[in-house]
């Protein structure tokens, strides 16, 4: 859809008169849409109430220095299964093929162009970067960027030791860096009873707190996490790490919200489709079920359209499919040109909606029994949150480098102006 530039109902009357009592003058002039200024807006005052509080330690996110690559750093003891989480969740090993992969030798660099690009870095468990003097390694290239530290414990191990690691690192990180997220995977807990898990996560939190408080450090920004590559649950967490890099996420699960409650969906999803990670999703409580069936989902269709190919379709099939019976042309027929599917689960009667937004990621939403028969009016619903979605990431994208996810808006209105490039 394209956007007129005389539509330019700006927050204030301000530019208007301006606008007029200014002699004609052939300059070009870009239309920006007055959601987008408004985005812009929000966007720059949150930046500067940010920097305020925190003082300098915060870096602008549109500044070059944090080349929009957060960083995702993956530590723990030796085997306790961090190449397997990054090999099963970003490169899609089947988790029983983990068995084969070889010890890591030295820190392993992977570079993700996804919704928003990151780097995920894979540290050999045998070396201690804060307490081996053989090794000398520049801190501030590790932890200078904003991430997340995502510490690994082996839970079907003996996690002594490793607790007792990740307090020191803690220590060092808070001092140094206290804006880095620590996520605590207390990992392979698949084979492990509901109350043991339990247990251990009550365990491994009580001894880091209190060597927390012993060092006179509150409130650090340390997560747990259960998870198993044999789950969903490893998904489930990543999910959880990423979107904390995402600083205007409230602004998505708004507009998804609003998409729930508009189409009397049970919950919706907004999936990056390449690692299954959920970048954001509606207000209703967590549910891992609604999360696997989406996520399976997923897998479904991406698999479907990998063996049979997207969408540009040959004159002779297309000619068929807008004849008798149907007699419409294509675009008429579906909801959406680039791509959607619907699928009914027999057992619950709940229809299942997927929409892609752009190349890496998709809508997922979850019916309630009975909504197939409205289909037009959420069609028309989850276009305008598509749309919405669209102009989001596109005015958060990074300018110049930097980390996407800045702006946001209402899920029910959006302005148009939105180019479906994608
Ligand atoms: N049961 C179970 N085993 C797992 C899980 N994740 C990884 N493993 C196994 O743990 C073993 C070690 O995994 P790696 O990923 O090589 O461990 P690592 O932490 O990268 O080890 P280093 O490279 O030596 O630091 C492999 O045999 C994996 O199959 C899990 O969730 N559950």
């Amino acid at each position: 859809m394209s956007s007129s530039g005389g539509d330019r109902g700006g927050p204030s009357g301000d530019g208007h008169e301006e606008l007029h009592a200014q002699p004609l003058r052939p300059l070009p002039v870009r239309f920006i849409s007055p959601a987008a200024l408004n985005l812009s807006r929000v966007y720059e005052q949150n930046r500067q109430r940010i920097q305020k509080k925190d003082g300098p330690k915060v870096p602008d996110p549109t500044t070059p220095q944090t080349k929009g690559k957060p960083r995702l750093l993956l530590m723990g003891q030796r085997r306790s299964g961090k190449s397997s989480i990054s090999s099963v969740v970003f490169h899609k090993l089947p988790a029983s093929e983990t068995l084969f992969l070889e010890s890591t030798a030295r820190i392993q660099k992977d570079s993700l162009n996804s919704f928003m690009e990151f780097q995920v870095w894979d540290f050999p468990g045998q070396i201690d970067i804060f307490e081996n003097p053989a090794y000398s390694f520049d801190m501030d290239a590790i932890f200078g960027e904003i991430g997340a530290l995502i510490w690994v414990i082996d839970a079907q191990d003996d996690y002594l030791e490793a607790v007792a690691r990740l307090n020191v690192t803690i220590l060092h990180v808070q001092r140094s860096y206290p804006h880095i997220n620590i996520e605590v995977f207390i990992h392979k807990v698949d084979g492990l009873s509901d109350d043991y898990k339990l247990d251990i996560q009550r365990d491994v939190t009580i001894r880091i707190q209190d060597e927390l408080s012993d060092q006179g450090i509150e409130n650090a920004p340390v997560n747990f996490h259960l998870t198993s590559i044999y789950n969903h649950s490893i998904f489930e967490a990543f999910s959880k790490v990423i979107q904390k890099l995402i600083p205007r996420l409230g602004q998505l699960e708004a507009m998804l919200t609003n998409l729930c409650r508009t189409c009397r969906f049970e919950k919706a999803y907004l999936f990056d489709v390449n690692t299954k990670i959920y970048i954001a999703t509606d207000s209703t409580p967590e549910d891992m079920a609604s999360y696997e069936i989406c996520s399976d989902y997923v897998d479904v269709i991406i698999d479907f359209t990998e063996v049979y190919g997207s969408w540009p379709r040959s004159q002779e099939w297309k000619a068929r499919l807008e004849g008798e019976p149907w007699a419409q042309p294509l675009g008429e027929q579906v909801g959406c040109e680039w791509a959607e599917s619907g699928v009914v689960l027999a057992d619950a009667q709940r229809p299942i909606m997927l929409r892609e937004v752009d190349k890496f990621l998709a809508l997922v939403a979850i019916m309630k029994e009975g909504s197939y028969e409205k289909m037009p009016q959420i069609n028309m619903n989850v276009d305008v949150v598509v749309k919405g979605l669209i102009e989001f990431f596109e005015i958060t994208k990074p300018r110049g480098g930097g980390i996407a996810g800045q702006g946001g808006q209402d899920g029910g209105v959006v302005s148009p102006g939105v180019p479906p490039a994608l």
